[in-house]
């Protein structure tokens, strides 16, 4: 269907409003508009409404699918993923993935150990058509130092197919110990890497994340939080961390994460935490699916009750940029997933109701987390940009997202990729005990 040439022209694609800046069309009340688009070495050289004389004239009939920008996967963590095999989670909590990852990360994560299943992650990811990606990077002693070369490795073997980040991760706790928290900074800084720790509630949180945003002042590094990931109601980091950026006078970008409890909490103190969230510029990454799995995972085998995701809607309201990730594949903390951006995309519109109306939703796993990992030009379709699209069967969202759309077609530089998911065997030789 995509012409194998330098150059070529499609017609009648069905292009979304949120991701198609600068479009001049008529979009109808789902957000679609049939534009036709010029494709020339590797670029797109021009976007235009759809005009029906382009048929005639040779260029390929998309006959009204969607094409979609390549997707911005910003919260992952491909240094746990795939362990499952060899250590699952042996009650679906988050204690027992925290305590189930620990114990693996100190027992396998050599570097040979950490690059083959990062390697696989990311062929995943590229076939389901991510463009850039962002992973935590378990960064407890002596991780730090097997991880960070592993993914310095990565980031320059993936070049030009996957724009690669990395954050650091740790407990709040670990940051006590500045002298071992500044020389992880540096290292971070040195890596050109993303400032990151987990919020929870111990007394000394304010004091800690002083120091947590001054590091990142230093070495002008952006920042990422996992908080408040529990349905305590008493889990107010979210809050702490929007306080503490305004007394900084933080000025890089802030990505939290989770944030589940703040879905628990009464209206007054959502409603302040929102305030100040939205005032500290903030942006925040819901991960669905994870969430969905970890969180009200019940010990007497009840029924969960709550969907675990925080306050999108509200969020979004209030000009928050939101998005939605990943997070987790194949370990402890979440069974399953590929880093399949669409499959995040679908269950979020379930879990999450991005839909009646989609309004600017699928900003969320495009434009939006482009924006806060500083990627100009990704997650948008544009005249101008690279070539960089995924062409769907669905011509609609209700025929898009009833189905896995595992024959898409992803485009790179103007042309068709390889699509071939990488084989689970080939992890096996990890797997023994
Ligand atoms: N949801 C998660 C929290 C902490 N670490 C992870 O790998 N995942």
């Amino acid at each position: 269907m995509i012409p194998n040439a330098v150059s070529y022209r499609l017609a009648k694609a069905r292009l979304h409003a949120s991701l198609t800046p600068g479009l001049a069309a008529t979009y109808d009340s789902d957000g679609f508009a049939l534009a036709d688009i010029a494709v020339a070495d590797g670029k797109i050289s021009a976007v235009a409404a759809h005009d029906r004389a382009a048929i005639s004239s040779g260029a390929v009939d998309l006959a009204g699918r969607i094409v979609l920008p390549c997707f911005v996967d910003c919260h992952t963590h491909i240094d746990k993923g795939h362990i499952w095999p060899r250590k699952p989670n042996p009650d679906g909590t988050f204690t027992g993935a925290l305590n189930a990852a620990g114990a693996d990360r100190v027992a396998r994560w050599s570097a040979e150990d950490l690059a083959k299943r990062m390697d696989f992650s990311l062929r995943s990811a590229y076939a389901h058509g991510t463009k850039a990606l962002r992973t935590h990077l378990d960064s407890v002693a002596p991780q730090e130092e097997i991880s960070w070369p592993v993914f310095e490795t990565m980031r320059e073997t993936w070049r030009g197919r996957i724009e690669l980040q990395g954050a650091c991760l740790l407990g709040i706790e670990g940051v006590r110990d500045k002298k071992w928290f500044d020389r992880l900074a540096k290292r971070v800084a040195a890596a050109k890497g993303v400032l990151g720790v987990v919020t929870y509630m111990v007394p000394d949180l304010e004091e800690l994340l002083d120091h947590v945003f001054a590091q990142a002042i230093k070495h002008g590094l952006d920042l990422d939080f996992h908080a408040d990931e529990t349905d305590d109601i008493a889990a107010i980091s979210l809050k702490k961390i929007a306080e503490a950026a305004l007394w900084s006078g933080f000025e890089g970008n802030i990505l939290v994460g989770h944030c589940c409890s703040l879905a628990r909490q009464p209206d007054l103190e959502v409603l302040d935490t929102l305030d100040k969230v939205a005032k500290a510029g903030l942006a925040v990454v819901s991960l669905p699916m994870c969430n969905l799995y970890l969180q009200d995972r019940r010990s007497d085998h009840t029924t969960p009750r709550w969907r675990g995701v925080t306050l999108l809607h509200e969020m979004k309201a209030r000009g928050i940029a939101v998005a939605v990730a990943s997070d987790n594949t194949r370990d402890p903390f979440y069974a399953y997933g590929d880093l399949d951006m669409l499959e995040v995309y679908r269950m979020a519109t379930r879990i999450l109701h991005f839909d009646h109306p989609v309004a600017d939703w699928p900003q969320t796993v495009a434009a939006t987390p482009a924006k806060v990992m500083r990627l100009d030009g990704f997650g948008t379709l544009a005249a101008g940009g690279d070539a960089d699209f995924i062409l769907f069967k669905g011509r609609s969202w209700t025929e898009l997202l009833s189905r896995p759309e595992s024959d898409r077609i992803v485009v790179r530089g103007g042309l068709a990729i390889d699509r071939q998911l990488p084989d689970y065997a080939e992890l096996d030789g990890l797997m023994v005990e």
